[in-house]
């Protein structure tokens, strides 16, 4: 049952977690943490790390969606960023990491007004592809009519349509909005949708044919939107409800199953395990993986809406660099942050709860510790 608060006489709120209020309690039953399982799967794709990079160009790049490939994890490469609007874009994402705060956002603004160009959309996505890691791009939904032609052509293998909320009923009265239904249909391609962060419009989202839903609204340490819009969904009750969704979902499909993805705001390894311990199949990291050495942002980090010509929901912040990426996922740490080795964190948390795979793992139990008393 939904535990409701009053704020006031006329306004009632839902009590809603976020993933420090909550942890994970160890079992009776322990394993070895080497005899488990972090592999998961969509559609045809397997990975044995549970990740996705962050489609933002302070995380990833052509070279690091290679390098996360080769390391068993998803690069996701944002085809409006500045690997498509610029041949060169080294000198901007060095002239970027080194911006003053105050001025960083309109000039992110001025970079950013560069048009978007068809023939760097294909010559990025071969780049990828050549290497022969699973190629996965992502759009905003206002731009994917106008060049999922070019992506699909290119030859992506997962088309990601992200923007902050992305609905299967965007109502538009100016022009005809994306209709997700018919586009997923249509395409050969399997599609990852997001964000939702709530039972209707993740179930929506599903219905869509998605092979996966990301799940986040507001969160990301470069984000700004609850402070600018009032806008946020806590990301432990947010995977919990979409899990359910899901469920429900699986029934009146037959069978369907629909990935989640956790997306924004764990940047760290004790986050990122306690997504996947409340349901989600794989986590989207952009803070994280911000502070490799290979990081195209060199110790910045940004996203999509931290560009947007008329009101910026994100910013240029600092993050630091802290290891290679290799190291950030599979380790070995050399500190005790929780910021290098997320697959190790998570396997020791597998282990010490008994399970062998990730698909188990999502049944752990929990505990609920409201933040302010942990
Ligand atoms: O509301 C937002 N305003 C922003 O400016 C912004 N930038 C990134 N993102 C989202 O944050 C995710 C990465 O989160 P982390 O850096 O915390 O890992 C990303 O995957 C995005 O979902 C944003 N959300």
């Amino acid at each position: 049952m939904t535990q409701e608060i009053e704020i006031g006489l006329g306004k009632k709120g839902r009590l809603a977690y976020t993933l420090d209020d909550v942890a994970i309690i160890p079992s009776r039953r322990t394993r070895d943490p080497k005899d488990v399982s972090t592999a998961w799967q969509i559609d045809a794709y397997q990975f044995d790390v549970p990740v996705l990079s962050a489609p933002m160009d302070s995380v990833t790049s052509p070279a690091t969606a290679i390098e996360m490939g080769r390391l068993g994890a998803l690069g996701v490469l944002d085809l409006e960023g500045l690997w498509t609007r610029y041949d060169d874009p080294q000198p901007l994402l060095d002239e970027i990491a080194d911006l003053d705060d105050l001025t960083a956002t309109q000039r992110l603004q001025e970079i950013y007004e560069q048009p978007i160009s068809p023939e760097l959309i294909t010559q990025r996505i071969r780049e990828i592809r050549d290497s022969g890691v699973t190629v996965a791009c992502a759009l905003s939904p206002q731009r994917t009519q106008e060049f999922y032609s070019t992506v699909v052509e290119a030859g992506v293998d997962l088309f990601v349509i992200r923007g902050t909320a992305v609905s299967a009923e965007h109502v538009c009265e100016n022009h005809e909005p994306l209709n997700l239904k018919k586009f997923i249909y249509d395409l050969d391609v399997p599609v990852v949708v997001g964000g939702a962060a709530s039972y209707p419009a993740a179930i929506h989202l599903m219905r869509t044919g998605a092979a996966g839903v990301l799940v986040g609204f507001g969160g990301g340490a470069a984000s700004t939107t609850r402070t600018t819009l009032g806008v946020q969904a806590p990301m432990a009750t947010a995977i919990a409800d979409v899990v359910e969704a899901r469920r429900d979902y699986m029934d009146e499909s037959g069978g369907r199953y629909v990935q989640i993805i956790a997306d924004g705001g764990m940047g760290t390894s004790g986050s990122f395990v306690k997504a996947l311990a409340m349901g989600a199949d794989a986590v989207m990291l952009g803070t994280a993986l911000a502070r490799a050495t290979q990081a195209p942002g060199k110790g910045s980090h940004w996203g999509a809406e931290a560009r947007h010509p008329s009101l910026p929901r994100g910013r240029r912040t600092q993050v630091g660099t802290v290891a290679s990426l290799e190291e950030i996922l599979l380790g070995p740490s050399h500190r005790a942050d929780a910021s290098v080795n997320f697959i190790g964190a998570l396997r020791r948390a597998m282990a010490s709860t008994g399970y062998v795979d990730l698909k188990n793992f999502q049944h752990c139990d929990v505990s609920v510790i409201p933040s302010h008393r942990a």
